[in-house]
């Protein structure tokens, strides 16, 4: 079969696809669910889910979404109790047959997980022991992550699972039998390509976060690449992200052809939950101080500060690490092992500060996480020309994820960005006039009113 320009070979589902719109008009549901946060506070969804415009609001319940009763156990044990807006919308269309490829869209920490876990879940044959759905993800942590999810929700089904990242399957393994394959994409074409992993049986194909596997400056070529092992036209191939820049949307039009597709507007971005702010800092140097003093009346919860660079992250671990506070710092650089203990570490609440890069921007869920700090704004072409900052445009996209790290499913959470100079304060304003939406300035100066303003917010 021949490939096109894109790298493409042709592959096209027969049913027609559908557009969702994304405002809602149906009736407000009067449940209340109460969902219980390990954080001080457990947060009353009510509110959110009975405003037609929330996220979180959805008018059906899961068994209306037909699922079978074994899933449904899965879920209800997980304590969910009502679907989230995007496993109302989504669900219905990706279990529908002749199955129908989807390219979905919906704001950090609204439940994408779950919709694409229990499609994966709902098309398995179970008698058959071989890989038949595969979820790739651009981090082994997202990975790790996903996998909890995938065990959670099939807990009362005979899934297998396995691992393509790096180092999970041992050198020597000749075949792996199980159903749902979850990783990252290097390791997975190596898989394919060794063998262990047959994909001859594949019938769907997720790829979480979407935007930043398909893009062409990173994952995007080693995407394609598993994409093109897999059976031709018989895999339903499903996106997922908060966000889908222009740039990339036409190659994922590509990539899932004649998809369903559910899509957000630029004003609705992010969640109303995550409360954004901004530090003005003196210069470089300061913003080491004013770090330190945010954490100084900063004691409960979680909280997750980016850096741009590794080493960055290593110096601000240690000199925290120092002065009593317990942080860890995990970014790219450290080995396998060591990154799952990291993460594991600061998911059970051993270390309250992880300090890391863009390694983590997307996907991990840590419900108790109430405060992001962008040490660093994220830029554009960072490894391509960091010297001179004043060319480079803020990364959007991955600010959006970043502060998506807080703010989960209907949870209160803060971002601060720390902004030092005319540059800085410029990318921050223009990362604004984007969303739509005010960064409010907190007071460096006064500690009380620093207090006063971060403690309503979180209120
Ligand atoms: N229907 C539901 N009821 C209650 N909690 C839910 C429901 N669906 C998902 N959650 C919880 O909401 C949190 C966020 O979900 P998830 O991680 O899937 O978000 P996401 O949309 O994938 O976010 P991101 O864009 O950051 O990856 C998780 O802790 C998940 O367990």
């Amino acid at each position: 079969m021949e490939k096109d320009a894109d790298g493409f070979y042709t592959a096209a589902p027969a049913a027609e696809p559908k557009e969702v719109a994304t405002k809602d008009e149906k009736e407000a549901d009067p449940a209340t669910d109460l969902i219980k946060s390990t954080f001080e506070v457990s947060v009353t969804l009510a509110d959110q889910q009975a405003d037609p415009n929330s996220p979180l609001y959805s008018a059906k319940t899961f068994e209306q979404l037909g699922l079978h009763e074994d899933l449904l156990k899965g879920i209800y044990d997980m304590g969910f109790s009502k679907p989230s807006k995007i496993q109302e919308r989504a669900l219905p269309l990706m279990l529908a047959n002749p199955p129908q490829n989807m390219i979905g869209q919906s704001q950090s920490g609204t439940g994408k997980t779950a919709a694409f876990v229990l499609t994966m879940l709902s098309r398995i044959d179970f008698s058959k022991p071989k890989p038949q759905a595969i979820c790739l993800a651009p981090s082994r942590e997202l990975a790790r992550q996903t996998m909890s999810v995938v065990v959670a929700m099939g807990k009362f089904t005979p899934v297998q699972t396995e691992y393509a990242i790096k180092d999970a399957i041992p050198r020597g393994t000749q075949r792996v039998d199980a159903h749902v394959i979850v990783g990252t994409p290097g390791t997975a074409i190596d898989l394919i390509r060794r063998k262990v992993l047959d994909v001859s049986e594949v019938k769907v194909f997720v790829l979480d976060e979407a935007d930043n596997m398909l893009d062409q400056d990173g994952l995007g070529e080693q995407t394609l690449r598993v994409k093109n092992m897999l059976p031709r036209n018989t895999v339903q191939i499903i996106l997922f992200s908060a966000t889908f820049p222009d740039h990339v949307r036409n190659f994922a039009n590509k990539f899932a052809p004649n998809a369903n597709k559910i899509e957000l507007q630029r004003n609705e971005l992010s969640v109303d939950n995550i409360r954004q702010f901004y530090m003005d800092c003196r210069n470089e140097q300061h913003k080491y101080d004013v770090l330190v003093s945010l954490y100084q009346l900063l004691t409960i919860g979680q909280s997750i500060i980016f850096c741009k660079q590794r080493s960055t992250a290593d110096r601000i671990a240690q000199r925290m690490t120092a002065e009593g506070h317990k942080v860890a710092s995990l970014h790219g650089a450290k080995d396998a092992a060591e990154r799952d203990a990291i993460i594991d570490g600061f998911r059970e609440g051993r270390d309250k500060v992880l300090i890391t890069t863009n390694v983590i921007a997307r996907g991990i869920d840590i419900l108790q996480v109430n405060m992001v700090v962008n040490y660093d704004l994220p830029l554009l072409n960072e490894r391509d020309n960091w010297n001179n900052k004043e060319d480079q445009l803020p990364d959007i996209e991955t600010y959006i994820h970043r502060i998506g790290r807080t703010g989960r499913f209907g949870r209160k959470g803060i971002s601060i960005n720390f902004v030092h100079d005319r540059t800085t304060w410029e990318q921050m304003e223009q990362i604004e006039k984007f969303m739509g939406r005010k960064i409010i300035r907190i007071e460096t100066n006064d500690l009380d009113a620093m207090e006063d303003q971060m403690k309503k917010a979180l209120k």
